[in-house]
């Protein structure tokens, strides 16, 4: 058992997960922008979150990183976790990018010598060092983007939380991002990024994570499957997890997990070759289970449904 240290922060092992939430739901201003949202996230695994705009994916990178309470909920974290985390939006600054990251890093806890060294580092593998003396507040979106990237990474973070790191950067600093991401992942760091092209979790995620409306509508993990043949996602109500732990054998079965959704009722999501999918429709009709949905996934195209970025959910941002 954990020790709470603020609302809804549980400083716990949490047995090997850095981090993991439980039903965690956010209001603002009256309005629910995350609803009873679960996760879990292990060392040297990297999740992907995808969802439209407004769906609330900033919002639960906020939380992981500890910066926005929760409104219920629990958020477990393994103790001393060092999170580095790189948020979606970041000014332009009228300091330099060594006045910016030696104050970052001051604030991380690092020394005066170990902030010059990971600083240099960093700012050549981002091709910034020539600019190292310059005000940023005339710097492009790419370059700004990689200053907050930078600054997420001055503490060899355990977890690493990337709001669309992607965005404003080129395609060689793309390249880049994923290579040095895959390097992190080797060294055990967990990952968690917001994305809206699906090229970016082809390229780098173990686990999806998809939002809808604040809501988790899907949840995927091994990904790769993804890719690799046509698979049906199957949300049905009224059966529960544990009586169906033996479709883990079953030919054809890549994933189970409880999904909140739909009029509050729990239910749980299934993922399965689009070959087998009579066969486990069957089965849960069979056990007294209802079924809410089915939807087929042509591979990767399935995904984009989820990621069209020109498709807000609700207002925007206030
Ligand atoms: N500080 C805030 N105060 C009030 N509402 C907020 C605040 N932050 C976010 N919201 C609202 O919460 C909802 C989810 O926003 P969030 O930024 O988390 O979504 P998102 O999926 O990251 O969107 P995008 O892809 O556009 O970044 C939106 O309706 C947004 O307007």
């Amino acid at each position: 058992m954990g020790i709470k240290t603020g609302k809804g922060i549980v400083e716990s092992p949490a047995e090997a997960a850095c981090a993991e939430l439980e039903a965690v739901s956010k209001m603002y201003t009256g309005h629910m922008v995350l609803q009873e949202v679960s996760m879990s996230i292990w060392p040297g695994n990297i999740t992907a979150l995808i969802g439209r705009n407004g769906s609330g994916k900033s919002t639960l990178l906020s939380i992981l990183a500890g910066l926005v309470q929760v409104t219920s909920g629990a958020i477990r974290r393994k103790a001393d976790l060092v999170i580095g985390y790189a948020p979606e939006a970041f000014p332009g600054l009228k300091f330099t990018p060594e006045q910016y990251l030696r104050s970052m890093g001051r604030i991380r806890g690092l020394s005066a010598r170990e902030i010059e060294v990971r600083m240099a580092e960093l700012l050549e593998l981002f091709h910034l060092a020539p600019f190292r003396g310059q005000p940023m507040n005339n710097f492009s979106k790419g370059m700004l983007q990689k200053i907050n990237l930078i600054q997420s990474l001055l503490v060899e973070p355990e977890l690493l939380l990337l709001d669309e790191p992607m965005s404003g950067l080129d395609l060689s600093a793309q390249n880049m991002l994923v290579q040095l991401l895959r390097e992190r992942k080797e060294q055990g760091t967990a990952v968690v990024f917001s994305v809206h092209e699906p090229q970016w979790v082809e390229a780098l995620a173990d686990h999806l994570h998809i939002l809808q409306a604040g809501r988790t509508v899907r949840m995927q993990q091994g990904i790769q499957e993804l890719s690799a043949r046509p698979t049906t996602y199957i949300v049905f109500k009224h059966l529960q997890e544990e009586e169906l732990c033996q479709w883990r054998d079953q030919p054809g079965f890549l994933s189970l997990q409880v999904v909140t959704e739909l009029h509050d009722q729990p239910c749980l999501g299934l993922t399965v070759d689009a070959a087998v999918s009579d066969a486990y429709l069957r089965q849960v009709l069979e056990r007294g289970g209802s079924v809410v949905s089915v939807e087929p996934c042509d591979g990767w195209s399935g995904l984009e449904l989820w990621m069209n970025p020109k498709t807000p959910e609700g207002g925007g941002k206030s």
